[in-house]
């Protein structure tokens, strides 16, 4: 067994970053970019009224008059310079004429023909200056892409991104007792219910997922699904991975060429996970316990898929919380625990369900948190600071 931490580095040693590709800003949300964008222009490009009203030139005070000498809109500019006494009706994102120093709000004047008399004057000029929110050449930096990034992009001129392809995944479900949602299970048989969260979580991740077969319990079963993944970019399998009889993931994976990066880690949920190179493209042996297997996914393999999509910094950053219960000390691996979250005065209060067990999905579906319980951690008691990763 080797420590969660060795595991992980050994796990990102199997990214390679995914290649490149161009695509439509309207398909650019949740996309990785790859290479730093910059603005092709000033925005505003000129200097933009903020307000319906007139631009004035000159010192203004209440009771100042000028003249209205014509007219500017969004996206029809007033060809011409306002000189001292004069004014021109404006709109919100019309250019400033040149000689302008104040836009006034409509409603603070008053009109009588062409000419305005000042009633009332709000703070500020009104005026957005050239470049008030970007200039030609800003950088936009790699990043997963935001709903917000995408205005960024868009306002600099930038109808294309530069992003990383996304990983396709393929999700092999094993045993013989498995059968998909809908089915008519027979009396041994369970329902297969951790490729369904193991798939929304590479989703949500960024990647391309594929539910493939439910692989049998026999060597031939198991190598026809593997030859199914072909042409993935890594490959996640879901039980067979612990000691029993019919754990032929490891025996089958083998026999196909997989280079074992490790296999048992220190950790609880999850000790029989194991990880390599199978085919060339990364491979996960994730244990079937659904909670294990998730858990798993959390810390391994959605750190993977964020390598494999270019970020810098994969890792799951644990966050601090305060224990809202005593805990006893805890063994030679690495616990994870499934635990509740309130709100606290400063941090959170973190508290771990009672009931711990690895295939209990209502628990984990009730927990908001995993509190992490360092191997070989003694008791530790309400009140103390401890780490979590939420879920
Ligand atoms: N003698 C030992 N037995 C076990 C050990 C051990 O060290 N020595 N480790 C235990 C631990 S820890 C885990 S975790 C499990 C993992 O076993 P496998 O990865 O071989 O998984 P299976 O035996 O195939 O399944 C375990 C359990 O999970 C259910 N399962 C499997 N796949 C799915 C799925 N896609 N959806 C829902 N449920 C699934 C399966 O029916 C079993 O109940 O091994 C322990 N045993
Ligand atoms: O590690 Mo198993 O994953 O404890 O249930």
């Amino acid at each position: 067994m080797i420590p969660v931490e060795e595991a992980l580095a050994r796990v990102l040693a199997l990214a390679n970053p995914m290649p490149l590709e161009q695509v439509a800003l309207a398909q650019a949300a949740g996309r990785w970019m790859a290479e730093p964008a910059f603005a092709r222009r000033d925005q505003p490009p000129f200097a933009a009224s903020a307000m319906d009203g007139y631009a004035v030139c000159g010192p203004v005070a209440v009771g100042d008059s000028f003249r209205v000498i014509g007219e500017a809109g969004a996206g029809h500019g007033f060809a011409g310079a306002i000189a001292v006494g004069e004014a021109l009706r404006i709109f919100t994102g019309a250019p400033v004429p040149e000689g302008a120093t104040h836009v006034v709000l409509q409603e603070d004047v008053r009109r009588d023909g062409e000419v305005i008399t000042i009633a009332a004057l709000s703070s500020g000029d009104n005026i957005r200056p050239r470049g008030n929110d970007f200039s030609v050449g800003e950088q936009v930096a790699p990043k997963r892409l935001a709903p917000n990034d995408l205005a960024l992009l868009a306002a600099m001129n930038l109808p294309q991104v530069t992003v990383r392809r996304r990983p396709v995944v393929a999700i092999i479900a094993t045993g013989d007792e498995l059968v998909m949602p809908g089915e008519d299970p027979g009396p041994d048989q369970i329902i297969a219910s951790n490729s369904f969260t193991i798939k929304a979580l590479a989703e949500a991740a960024g990647a391309e997922a594929r539910l493939l077969p439910i692989a049998r319990d026999t060597e031939s079963s198991l190598r026809a699904v593997f030859d199914l993944a072909e042409g993935a970019d890594l490959v996640v399998t879901i039980g067979g991975a612990s000691v029993g009889d019919h754990d032929l993931v490891a025996k089958v994976a083998g026999d196909l060429g997989m280079e074992r990066a490790f296999y048992k880690i220190a950790m609880r949920p999850g000790k029989p996970l194991m990880a390599g190179r199978l085919r060339g493209v990364p491979m996960l042996g994730l244990p079937g316990n659904p909670v294990s297997a998730i858990v798993c996914a959390h810390l391994f393999l959605l750190p993977l898929l964020r390598a494999m999509l270019g970020d810098p910094a994969p890792h799951p950053t644990p966050r601090k919380a305060v224990l809202g219960a005593n805990v006893a000390p805890t063994g030679p691996r690495t616990h994870y625990m499934r635990a509740s979250l309130q709100p606290g005065d400063g941090l959170p209060l973190i508290t771990p369900f009672a009931r711990q067990d690895s295939a209990l999905i209502t628990v984990l579906c009730a927990a908001d948190a995993l509190l992490i319980r360092p191997l070989g951690d003694a008791a530790r008691q309400a009140g103390e600071t401890v780490e979590y990763l939420p879920l």
